[in-house]
């Protein structure tokens, strides 16, 4: 093994949780109040939805495009106009498309836009369940994620991960938390990791489940309550080129405060008061944990 390769930690056990009609259920509420204090858990693919589009879409979209009507590929540079996000290559092995939801219909085949609007229907129930867990009132709901219901959400984006591993000597992706609210993420192999009690260990991986993040926006809500959730810690290390795993990929739905808006935290009072403009703290986490904030946001 190359020397800049790290070796592995321990694996790190996530508490499971079927979605019944979408709501996480787990085997005790024990077991939801660790994945609060983890940052993550697994939660169970229903039968009803594929993910076999989000990955062979995955594997795809960075190859040139041959035929002009095929959307699985050519998105290197197809320049997506309609997003303030698009493609990225980046200093670590992801290169990255990011599409906001609105923008779907016009660039991705039919069939992974069926994938990733299950996806985020299940994003938004496990943030409702998530919200009433913590005790965020029905009531400061549309306050909180900038939705035009109690029930619904504002910003969200598919990021389509391939980590390309013929790219040496760079982390798969950099540690750092995910900004918004919550990321649902399927991939198609382990590889990530997660920081905890001081040390970097390798998440369980589990092909049947999506795996859930808490992002940075849900910790800063909800840090002075008495169930506060933590913003996960996370990354990919380095995937071997001469290992067995070949390019890596995954697929998450992002739910966030809008840009526009202010990003919220309970006071110890309780009062539902603004933290700091969504933007502004957006740029500060991309500075602190050395990433391009997007040009076009
Ligand atoms: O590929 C993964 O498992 C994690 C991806 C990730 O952290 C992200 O897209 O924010
Ligand atoms: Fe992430």
């Amino acid at each position: 093994m190359d020397s800049h390769l790290e070796t592995a930690g321990p694996v790190l056990d996530l508490p499971v949780a079927d979605l019944l009609d979408g709501q996480p259920a787990f085997g005790s509420p024990h077991d939801f109040r660790r994945a609060l204090e983890l940052g993550a858990f697994l939660a169970r693919i229903p039968t009803a939805v594929d993910v076999g589009p989000g990955l062979t879409f995955c594997k795809s979209y960075f190859l040139p495009r041959t035929d002009s009507g095929d959307r699985y590929r050519g998105h290197r540079n197809q320049g997506h106009s309609l997003s303030k996000l698009g493609y990225e290559d980046r200093p670590d092995q992801v290169e990255q498309l990011q599409l906001e939801n609105h923008t779907w219909p016009e660039y991705l085949p039919q069939d992974v836009l069926v994938t990733l609007a299950a996806m985020r229907r299940l994003t938004i129930s496990i943030l409702n369940a998530t919200l009433d867990h913590v005790g965020a009132a029905v009531d400061d709901r549309r306050a909180i994620t900038g939705a035009d219901r109690a029930d619904g959400a504002s910003w969200c984006h598919t990021t389509m991960n391939h980590y390309r591993t013929a790219l040496a000597g760079r982390p798969g992706i950099f540690e750092h938390k995910d900004s918004g609210f919550i990321t649902l993420i399927y991939s198609d192999g382990p590889g990530l990791e997660i920081f905890h009690d001081g040390e970097w260990k390798r998440a369980e991986y589990r092909s049947d489940c999506f795996t859930v993040n808490y992002g940075a926006s849900l910790g800063v809500l909800t840090e002075n309550l008495p169930n506060p959730v933590t913003a996960v810690l996370h990354r990919v290390p380095e995937i071997d080129p001469h290992g067995p795993q070949h390019d890596r990929s995954s697929f998450t739905v992002y739910l966030g405060p809008d840009y526009d808006s202010d990003l919220l935290t309970y006071a110890p009072d309780g009062g539902l008061v603004p933290f700091a403009n969504f933007r502004d703290f957006s740029l500060e986490q991309a500075r602190k944990q050395r990433y391009e904030f997007h040009a076009r946001l």
